[in-house]
Order: C-alpha cells, then sequence, then structure tokens
C-alpha cells in the first residue's frame, strides 16, 4: 500500500508541489503553477505517464490551489489516497522551528510574523488554508526554513546593534532554505564517503532566493541570510547585504516610505534592479551581447559569492567541499565559473570540463588534486520534507 504525501512549496508568485510515495521515495506526481497574481498563469501537472497544461488567470494563491486540485481530480493521483501534506515554510520566528503539525496557533502566529517574510508567509498561509480545505481529513504539518539553523552559535546570529532593542524585537539572524541546506550537505558528506559529523562544508543554494551556509562537523555554523530572507547574496529580485545607512538615507532624502523602501530591496533590486532581468539565463544572454548594466550586475552577483566563500572559510578554519545548488547553483556553468575563478589560493581548484557537464547526479568540478573538492548537487527540497512529514506522522 503506498503512503502517497502531498508537499507545498508555495513562493510569492509560484506554487510547487510534488505527491511522494513515503516507503519507496517514488515521485507520484510534481506540479508547478507559476504567474500567480499575474496575467496568463500556468500550472505544469506530471506524472510517470504524461504531462498536462494549463492556462488560466490565477489571481491569487487560494485560485491556484483550487486549479491544483482540479488537476488532481482529472489526471491523478486521486488526492484522497493522500495521507499528509507538508508545507513548506519560510519563516516561524523563534517559537516555531521543528517540523510540526498545524493547527490554528501556528497559522496564527505565521501571520503575526508576516512582516518578517513578506513575499513568503502570506502565500505560505494561503497554501496551508486552501489545502486544508482541500484536505480536511489529514494531518497538516509545516516544516520550517529555518530549522536547519537553530543551531546558530550566538556570534553568527547576534546583530552588533542594541542588544537591548535587539532583544524587545527578536531581532536576530535566523537563516532560510535550511531545508535545502539540510538536504545538499548530507548529500556532500554521502558523496565524499565520510560521516555527516566528520565533513565541514560550505552550500551555495543560488536559486531566485539565495543564501549559502557554513557547517563545522555537521552543524550549521553560520549562515547569509538574516531576520529576514533579504540579507546576504544578490539575489532575483531582492539586493542582499546593503549599508544600512541606506535605508535611512533614502527615507529623509527621497521621501520614501517604509514599505516603498521593504519593496524596492525586494522586489525591485538584485539582478532585477540592476539590469531588468531576474534569471540568470537572461542575465548570461544579455552580458554576451554586450549589455554594459547586465555586465556588471553580473560581476557585483558572482563577487558576492566569492567573497561569502572566503568569509566561511577563515570562519570555519578551512573546508572539506563547497557545494553548489539549486536553479544557478545547479546549471549555471558560467556563474560557477566566475565565483571560482580566483579562488585557487584558497584552495578551490575547478576544473572547467567536468564544470561544463550536464548531469542530474552529484558531481564533482574540481581537479583531483584540489585541496578543497568542489561539487554540484541537485537539490530536493520536496524530498526531504516528505522524510520530515513522515517523522512526525508516524511518530
Ligand atoms: N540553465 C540555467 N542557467 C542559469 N540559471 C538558471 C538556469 N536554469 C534555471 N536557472 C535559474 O534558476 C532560478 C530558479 O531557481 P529555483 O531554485 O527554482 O528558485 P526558486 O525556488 O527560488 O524559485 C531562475 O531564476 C533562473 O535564474
Ligand atoms: C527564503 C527564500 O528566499 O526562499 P525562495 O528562494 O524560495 O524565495
Ligand atoms: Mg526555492
Amino acid at each position: 500500500m503506498p503512503t502517497p504525501i502531498l508537499l507545498l512549496n508555495a513562493g510569492s508568485s509560484s506554487i510547487k508541489y510534488q505527491v511522494i510515495d513515503a516507503d519507496s521515495e517514488e515521485v507520484l506526481a510534481s506540479g508547478l503553477i507559476e504567474r500567480i497574481g499575474l496575467d496568463e498563469g500556468v500550472l505544469t501537472h506530471k506524472r510517470a505517464d504524461g504531462e498536462w497544461i494549463a492556462h488560466e488567470d490565477y489571481s491569487n494563491h487560494t485560485l491556484a490551489l483550487q486549479a491544483m486540485v482540479a488537476m488532481f481530480h482529472e489526471h491523478g493521483p486521486s488526492l484522497d489516497d493522500v495521507v499528509a501534506v507538508g508545507h513548506r515554510t519560510v519563516h516561524g520566528g523563534d517559537k516555531l522551528t521543528e517540523t510540526m503539525l498545524i493547527d490554528d496557533a501556528v497559522v496564527n502566529t505565521l501571520e503575526v510574523l508576516s512582516p518578517l517574510a513578506p513575499l513568503h508567509n502570506p502565500p505560505g498561509i494561503a497554501g496551508i488554508r486552501g489545502a486544508q480545505k482541500a484536505l480536511p481529513d489529514v494531518p497538516h504539518v509545516a516544516i520550517f526554513d529555518t530549522a536547519f539553523f537553530s543551531s546558530l552559535p550566538p556570534e553568527a546570529y547576534t546583530y552588533a546593534i542594541n542588544a537591548e532593542v535587539a532583544e524587545q524585537y527578536a531581532i536576530r539572524r535566523y537563516g532560510f532554505h535550511g531545508t535545502s541546506h539540510n538536504y545538499v550537505s548530507h548529500k556532500a558528506a554521502e558523496y565524499l564517503g565520510k560521516p555527516y559529523e566528520e565533513v565541514t562544508q560550505i552550500v551555495c543554494h543560488l536559486g531566485n532566493g539565495a543564501s549559502i551556509s557554513a557547517i563545522k562537523n555537521g552543524v550549521a555554523v553560520d549562515t547569509s541570510m538574516g531576520l529576514t530572507p533579504l540579507e546576504g547574496l544578490v539575489m532575483g529580485t531582492r539586493s542582499g547585504d546593503i549599508d544600512p545607512g541606506i535605508i535611512a538615507y533614502l527615507h529623509r532624502e527621497a521621501g520614501l516610505s517604509t514599505d516603498a523602501i521593504d519593496t524596492l530591496l525586494n522586489k525591485k533590486s538584485g539582478m532585477a534592479g540592476l539590469c531588468g532581468k531576474s534569471d540568470m539565463r537572461d542575465v548570461e544572454a544579455a552580458m554576451v551581447a554586450g549589455d554594459e548594466a547586465a555586465t556588471t550586475a553580473w560581476g557585483v552577483y558572482c563577487r558576492r559569492i566569492a567573497g561569502y566563500i572566503g568569509r566561511y572559510i577563515a570562519i570555519l578554519g578551512g573546508v572539506d567541499c563547497v557545494t553548489f545548488t539549486a536553479g544557478v547553483g545547479e546549471n549555471s556553468v558560467a556563474v560557477r565559473r566566475d565565483v571560482l575563478s580566483g579562488l585557487a589560493p584558497l584552495g578551490l581548484v575547478y576544473d572547467a570540463e567536468r564544470n561544463a557537464l550536464r548531469s542530474r547526479e552529484p558531481r564533482p568540478i574540481s581537479t583531483d588534486d584540489s585541496p578543497v573538492t568542489v561539487l554540484v548537487i541537485p537539490t530536493n527540497e520536496e524530498l526531504q520534507m516528505a522524510r520530515e512529514v513522515k517523522a512526525v506522522i508516524v511518530g
């Protein structure tokens, strides 16, 4: 008897989903709903025997979820067999970190925390509500992006701001994409053939959102995202690190409200803000065609990653491996090349031929005699979520 689990990963303008059999870990269906809230939404539903595409305007996540349920009714597998639903949940603050059953109190807390993850918590909550309606009789489980980083030491999670203010408002670094950093770092240890606890490593999760983590002997000790998923690396539409003085300056000199500044930094900055394109494929094409803004944006993006790798090598006192993952990390040969090209003095000697190979398997892109192994490992947040949901419902 299969035990299918539905996994939902709701983003600001998309929902990714999978149905995974908890025992065999076979993917029974997967899908993606894109352009939610924009014109011309697209829903792609995949099973082993076919692929179905629907085009409709999904003006919000609730409607998108209804369209997903309709796809399951029409093309299967039947949602009646689903035994539990797992929800990727971005910000649970300092109270919610462990994978847990969702009740009204959990949803209320997520609502209260929405200002800390404005692109992620509201769609996550809509996903939970919609799925509870469609599947009212099964357990719904939250998996937090922050969980993997609950081990950060005080010197990593503390901001050097007034301690009383920080305490009053629970201002600290939380870290995000933890499900991916967790999955990929275990895969990296497996690839090296070493126990997880004996590997010191760096994971670069480069998707539309991007973050990097430092893991010492199997314990996460630093990460680039902070109180919110805005800090750190340059992203599709987010600035990552900036001089915090810019915020007050914009408020005073440009007369921008706090909401306008928040929108500017979260949605109109990063690659989109620098060169008008948030998808790294488009940025690369523009750069190759000689577009100056794209070339500068590319340089800012890669330099930031290389800088963080150097910083984390210093913090960790050396590393066994550095791994690239997520949409950009897995697919962009040119980003990896430009990040790694100056890092040989730090022990990362990359191999151009290996870097250019395309594969869905974990693979090295460093030379055999590189002191640090550099890997590309596809992430699988949904599989990691399925494992965690199973652990919660089996008890
Ligand atoms: N072949 C590729 N080359 C460069 N970037 C790519 C390629 N394929 C996908 N990407 C990038 O991956 C990003 C999406 O990554 P993903 O991990 O799915 O992000 P998210 O989960 O945040 O939506 C896209 O914005 C795109 O820039
Ligand atoms: C937390 C975060 O940034 O997630 P995503 O990359 O899915 O936007
Ligand atoms: Mg993602």
